[in-house]
């Protein structure tokens, strides 16, 4: 069994992203560019750049809203997405909140056939199994592909996102904690099913990010 990794990168620049992503692909099977790390304008040109790899590539524009650092408006944002998705990548993830409060993204999506990785994220807590579970239950329709990712505050809050695996049906599921207290279930959901965990290059993205050669160790153990 290969574990998989996803390295998350944050740039500031279009060539900058050029440069981590050829590093970045050669150590791991996808990564994730965070375009919230760019200005606007910068963005269509950072997807020319990139677009031969955008078959191995999670395309994350995230709001401040969603603990990203998306500068412009929602309409500028969702014009975005909607660029982004034309390239049709190997995942676009979306929060949740975003697919919910905006059905006419959620039926251009569908319409243009874009592979949704639906997201949700709380970064100071990890809510109860039934509010997880309603939660996946919800997202599941818009997506198979299903990210919860929340903040533990002890090992049971980690544990908790981990059960999530014995119920997740035919969902492509990820669900892991952020924190000191969760880092184990980052190394832990790839041995539940996880198609792949996020990992940084060296410097974290995410509290309580490995790094990809870390990882890479660990689940190579035998
Ligand atoms: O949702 C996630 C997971 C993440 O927050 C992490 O904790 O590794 C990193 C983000 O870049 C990504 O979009």
């Amino acid at each position: 069994m290969k574990y998989k990794t996803c390295v998350s990168i944050a740039e500031k620049t279009p060539n900058k992203i050029k440069q981590t992503l050829k590093i970045a692909l050669k150590k791991s099977d996808f990564v994730e560019v965070r375009f919230d790390f760019l200005k606007i304008e910068q963005i269509p040109e950072s997807l020319e750049l990139i677009k031969k790899d955008l078959n191995r590539i999670v395309c994350t524009l995230r709001p401040k809203t969603e603990g990203g650092k998306f500068s412009g408006n929602e309409k500028e944002r969702i014009a975005i997405l909607k660029l982004i998705a034309e390239y049709n990548p190997f995942l676009l993830d979306v929060e949740f909140n975003t697919l919910k409060k905006n059905s006419a993204l959620t039926k251009y999506l569908k319409s243009t056939k874009t592979k949704l990785l639906v997201s949700w994220h709380d970064f100071k807590k990890t809510p109860t199994s039934a509010e997880l579970k309603k939660k996946i239950a919800q997202m599941s329709k818009f997506s198979n592909n299903v990210k919860i990712v929340s903040t533990a505050n002890s090992t049971d809050d980690a544990t908790r996102m981990l059960e999530l695996y014995s119920k997740k049906g035919k969902n492509n599921l990820i669900s892991f904690a952020m924190g000191d207290m969760g880092r184990i279930s980052r190394i832990l959901c790839l041995y539940l099913g996880s198609p792949y965990t996020y990992v940084s290059l060296g410097k974290a993205v995410a509290p309580g990010q490995f790094s990809v050669d870390e990882v890479k160790k660990i689940t190579n153990l035998k």
